[in-house]
């Protein structure tokens, strides 16, 4: 199975090393290509993948093509790759935020192939990622678990329905960078408190590894998030005191309008 990708930034760099760390396939069988040609070659000579003069030549090339360009660029590349898509017909994956398969769909000229929609996040590129799964009506069994198998490589997978992508692409897509902001606000914390930050940033980091842990491990004795926050609260303690002024500065407010912006914004990309 030859694996192209059509981009070669953040993601597809992520899903590439981890592809070929865990023996999905060799790197002699991925095929790159992007406008930013260092890019592509950096990653090739990584893994020893192979460098396509054009996407045209990548899907000639490929069994599965992995499109990881901007949401915003897509429609054009997917014009362009039409009629070789249509003749190749390898099974089309698109990661990109807020486009549906309908449009993917369209953007191809209605042709009937095989389009898988994944929404992974960047914590694939240390195999942590946990990323969703959706085909359309031409995507076999076998070809969603092609893909299933890819994004298992780098993390975890999960099957949705394509309604849900907004709201996966926001506690799941985006979330990475809502989790960064919050451990490095707490490393700021610790630096008002007089810690070096490097110091604090380990330490608060551990301690969100640690609670997502907690959460997952706990929740098979159906023990909630807000079980686990009474658990820590002690009465009239530390614990309490923060929670009161982080609340009435807003923090959960703050972070459901958070999400709901991410959904707004998939929505909009989406057209
Ligand atoms: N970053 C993340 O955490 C996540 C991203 N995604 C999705 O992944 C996709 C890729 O994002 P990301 O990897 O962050 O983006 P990057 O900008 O890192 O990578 C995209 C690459 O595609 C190149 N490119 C632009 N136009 C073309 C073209 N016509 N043909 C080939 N290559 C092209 C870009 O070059 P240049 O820079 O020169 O334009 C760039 O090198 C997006 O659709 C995004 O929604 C999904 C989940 C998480
Ligand atoms: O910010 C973005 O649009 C992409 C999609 C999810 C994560 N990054």
């Amino acid at each position: 199975m030859t694996i192209g990708f059509v981009g070669a930034g953040t993601m597809a760099g992520a899903i590439v090393r981890g592809i070929t760390g865990a023996g999905v396939v060799p790197g002699g069988d991925v095929l790159l290509y992007d406008v930013a040609t260092d890019a592509a070659r950096r990653l090739a000579d990584d893994v020893g993948a192979t460098v396509a003069r054009s996407a045209e030549e990548v899907v000639r090339g490929s069994d599965v093509v992995v499109l990881a360009v901007k949401p915003q660029v897509l429609p054009a590349v997917l014009t362009d790759l039409a009629g070789a898509v249509t003749e190749r017909r390898p099974v089309l994956v698109s990661i990109a935020a807020g486009i549906t398969l309908a449009a993917l769909e369209e953007h191809l000229g209605g042709a009937d192939v095989p389009v898988v929609r994944v929404m992974p996040n960047v914590n694939a590129m240390i195999g942590a990622g946990m990323a969703a799964v959706s085909g359309n009506a031409a995507a076999s069994a076998a070809d969603v678990a092609r893909v299933v198998e890819m994004f298992d490589a780098v993390g975890g997978t999960v099957e949705i329905a394509e309604k849900d992508f907004a709201t996966y692409t926001a506690i799941a897509g985006s979330s990475p960078a809502f989790v960064f902001t919050f451990v490095d606000a707490l490393a700021r914390g610790a630096v008002r408190g007089g810690m070096p930050k490097a110091l604090a940033t380990r330490i608060a980091a551990q301690a969100v590894l640690g609670s997502a842990r907690m959460v997952l491990e706990r929740a098979e004795a159906g023990v909630s998030p807000a079980d686990l926050v009474d658990m820590v609260c002690s009465p009239g303690g530390t614990t309490i005191a923060g929670i009161v002024e982080m609340e009435e500065a807003g923090f959960s407010p703050a972070v459901v309008r958070g999400v709901q912006a991410v959904i707004d914004r998939d929505r909009e990309l989406g057209g």
